[in-house]
């Protein structure tokens, strides 16, 4: 499969590396010209538990390519989403297949816009990936990836196994809202209260009252859902939280990262999107509220 991975960050490089080795076409996109330049010298190396492996990686800007991708995954964080999509579209023909496996909400429907409806894939992975530098990669054996399509059919389950095949993980789920929104809740309690408090995934777990502001998010974005009518499993969030305590003890979360290294979170697509949807919808977000409220707090100025 023609593949290109747009947003070659910790995630698109953990994705690209694992399809090429599966014998799959892989070119990386980035606007970062570090990024470009160590990709294409020094290919990708990936460490996880289960040790070491290594592959060279062809990078480009979007706009040095041309021609038709089977499969476009889009890996930036989600406030990139709409830039990405708009430079690859000249990649997109009648065929072409667009997936997102970003954390948050409101990625997709920009998808949908570029790929149609019929051939936008969206979905949620639990596999994590730091990157201490392009190129280099950390991450861990276990993890998954559930997708599925805004519209039933067979495209989701044919990217589904490619992925599969490439260690993945990969499962085509009936209702692809659910496992989304789970992330959501998950990374909506985690990513927040880390990034505020500055512990670790083991930490919040470990400290009582964190672990208190984490079972209110998880309330609050149920409720949130519900109102969608879509109906999440607290006892499957309760599960993959207790998971991330105990196996991601030392793991900083993305948004924590973002604010050390005084970046832009994804503070509203994940927390602010569960916020703004509960005000929609007539259900009060008031722990979650104030948790995004401080991250922007955090944040750097535009300016900055
Ligand atoms: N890391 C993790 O463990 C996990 C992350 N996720 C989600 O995956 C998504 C990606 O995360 P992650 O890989 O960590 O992020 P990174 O910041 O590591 O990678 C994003 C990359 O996209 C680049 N980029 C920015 N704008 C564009 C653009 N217009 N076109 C192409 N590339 C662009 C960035 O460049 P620059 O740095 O110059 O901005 C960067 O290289 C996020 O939604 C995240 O929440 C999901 C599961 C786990
Ligand atoms: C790595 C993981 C799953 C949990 O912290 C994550 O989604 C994030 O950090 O954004």
């Amino acid at each position: 499969m023609k593949t290109a991975i747009v947003g070659s960050g910790a995630m698109g490089q953990l994705f690209g590396a694992r399809l090429l080795w599966a014998g799959e076409d892989v070119v990386f996109v980035d606007t970062n010209p570090t990024t470009l330049h160590a990709l294409n010298e020094r290919g990708i190396t990936l460490t996880t538990d289960q040790g070491r492996q290594h592959t060279p990686a062809t990078a480009a800007p979007a706009s040095e390519l041309e021609g038709a991708f089977d499969l476009i995954i889009i890996f930036t964080k989600g406030f990139h989403t709409r830039a990405a999509v708009k430079s690859v579209a000249h990649l997109i023909g009648p065929d072409s297949v667009g997936l997102t496996l970003q954390n948050g909400l409101g990625n997709a429907e920009v998808l949908q816009e570029y790929f149609t409806q019929d051939r936008t894939l969206l979905g949620m992975t639990d596999f994590p990936a730091d990157m201490p530098e392009p190129g280099t990669i950390t991450s861990a054996s276990k993890g998954k990836v559930l997708l599925g399509g805004l519209t039933e059919g067979a495209v989701a389950q044919t990217v589904a196994t490619v992925l599969d095949r490439a260690g993945l993980n990969a499962f085509a789920a009936s209702d692809i809202r659910i496992p989304v929104w789970e992330k959501v809740a998950f990374n909506a309690a985690l990513n927040t209260i880390s990034a505020v408090t500055g512990l670790t995934v083991g930490q919040i777990g470990d400290e009582p009252h964190a672990r208190g502001l984490a079972a209110a998010v998880l309330d609050e974005t149920m409720a949130v859902a519900a109102a969608q009518d879509i109906s999440l499993s607290r006892e499957r969030v309760e599960t993959t939280l207790s998971e991330a305590f105990a196996h991601h003890t030392h793991h900083k979360t993305s948004m924590l990262m973002d604010r050390e290294a005084h970046r832009r979170t994804e503070v509203e697509s994940i927390g602010g999107a569960v916020v703004d949807l509960g005000t929609r919808s007539g259900v009060a977000t008031p722990v979650l509220n104030t948790l995004c409220e401080l991250v922007r707090a955090l944040e750097p100025s535009p300016t900055e």
